[in-house]
């Protein structure tokens, strides 16, 4: 029997047959989901201009430092600024603007005094107002512009998923287009001939086709556009002539099945010159087949038992698709956990339990298998359960209650 081939080892081989995808300028309507290839800087400053962070009066502070509720101050209200106003009205002494949230700061005013601190309020604010409280200094409630990010500086850095929130600061940096990596094409091949669609009747000896759904949203969740999903029989001609037609339409082919020892493993049997197929040292996805299509598609021939193809993705194929992209972080978070209960791990292999999180007491998260029954490759209706993967390295044979584990986070 050949040597196990480490988790990393495999990764690296992996990682090395990556060619990152093209970049091209994406408008921010069409950006949602891609990779950042080149730092977005900012063209204007955030904030854009001084402006008030309330609702009120743009005042001179040196006309209303001494007034309180004894001591009112009357102020000529002299103009009014919505937001979007591009006015600067001259104020002199014992005079204010009418200011909304967000309107530029007069250049004469240096506080604000919101509508809650005068006797009108917003009621009685277009001639005069009668302030009723000081501003606690110069610049009260007065937001900086640039306080937040110059022109020029870096808002986001290459190689981010562009996601809301990165989105939003792009756009409030003035910025229209990012210069991103085009989607990854996938296409995900079921192999089987015990295989049918989900939902149709199963006589005995079929089963449904889990693995490519799994597989398509697993690709579509790390970036993917899928541009072909279905299965094909263990006869060889089906996979063979659908590999033909993939040349060109597809950068990355999911195989799930047929790449052990059996009589019938199509992937192994028909790929045997594009691909390698090795053992790795995890369980579950023991056996891998990885290579190229000539001038084609990178190919995974992922393990077909369902809890072995759903390992193997997010082993293998998930940091392939996001390098693809250009992204710089291809690791998922991992917290360390305490175990809820013992499990039994596989000796001499590294082990990916499906696992819960117990988030009952919020200052002790606990972890627990997320099957019933082990951690068995195929415990397909277990997996929907599972929104982690308890990491054990292979020279661990056993979790005890409280041990702490690896919980590599996937939901
Ligand atoms: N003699 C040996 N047998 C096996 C070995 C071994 O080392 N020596 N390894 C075992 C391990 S570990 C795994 S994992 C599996 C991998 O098998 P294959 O990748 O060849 O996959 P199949 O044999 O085609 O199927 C395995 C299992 O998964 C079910 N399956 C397949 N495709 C789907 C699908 N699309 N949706 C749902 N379920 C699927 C299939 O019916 C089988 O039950 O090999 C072991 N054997
Ligand atoms: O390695 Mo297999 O993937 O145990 O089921």
């Amino acid at each position: 029997m050949s040597e196990l081939r480490s988790v990393e080892e495999h990764l690296a081989t992996v990682l090395a047959a990556v060619v990152p995808l093209p970049t091209s300028a994406v408008s921010l309507a069409d950006a949602h989901g891609l990779v950042l290839r080149e730092p977005v800087r900012a063209a204007i400053d955030i904030p854009a201009f001084d402006n008030s962070s309330m609702d009120g009066f743009a005042v001179r502070l040196d006309d209303v430092a001494a007034a309180g509720e004894d001591t009112p101050v009357t102020l000529a209200v002299v103009a009014d600024l919505p937001a979007g106003s591009p006015d600067d009205p001259p104020l002199h002494a014992g005079e204010a603007a009418r200011i909304m949230t967000g309107a530029p700061m007069p250049t004469d005013a240096d506080a604000i005094v919101p509508f809650e601190d005068t006797l009108g309020g917003l009621d009685d604010s277009l001639s005069t107002t009668v302030v009723l409280a000081a501003p606690r200094a110069r610049g009260a409630f007065v937001r900086r512009g640039g306080q937040d990010a110059r022109v020029g500086d870096e808002i986001l850095a290459a190689g981010v998923r562009l996601g809301p929130l990165q989105l939003s600061a792009v756009a409030a940096a003035g910025v229209a287009t990012v210069v991103a990596a085009r989607r990854p094409r996938v296409a995900v091949v079921s192999t089987g001939s015990e295989l049918v669609a989900a939902g149709d009747p199963v006589r005995r000896g079929q089963i449904p086709d889990s693995n490519g759904i799994l597989l398509a949203s697993l690709a579509a969740e790390a970036g993917a556009t899928i541009v072909h999903r279905g299965a094909v029989d263990d006869d060889g001609a089906g996979l063979r002539a659908l590999l033909a037609s993939l040349v060109g339409a597809a950068d990355v082919v999911l195989l799930s099945g047929g790449v052990s020892a059996g009589a019938y493993e199509v992937v192994r049997m028909e790929l045997a010159s594009s691909m390698d197929f090795v053992r790795v040292a995890m369980q579950p996805g023991k056996p891998q087949g990885f290579g190229r299509l000539p001038d084609g598609p990178l190919l995974f021939g992922l393990p077909g038992n369902p809890v072995s193809s759903a390992v193997s993705f997010e082993t293998f194929v998930r940091p392939a698709l996001l390098a693809m992209q250009g992204r710089s972080d291809l690791a998922r978070p991992v917290l360390r956990l305490p175990a809820a209960v013992a499990w039994t791990t596989p000796p001499g292999r590294r082990q990916y339990l499906p696992a819960v999180i117990d988030r009952t007491d919020p200052t002790r998260w606990t972890v627990a298998p997320a099957t019933a029954g082990g951690s068995g490759s195929h415990l397909a209706g277990g997996l929907g359960r599972a929104e982690a993967y308890a990491v054990v390295p292979a020279d661990v044979a056993a979790v005890a209650v409280d041990d702490l584990c690896d919980v590599m986070l996937i939901a």
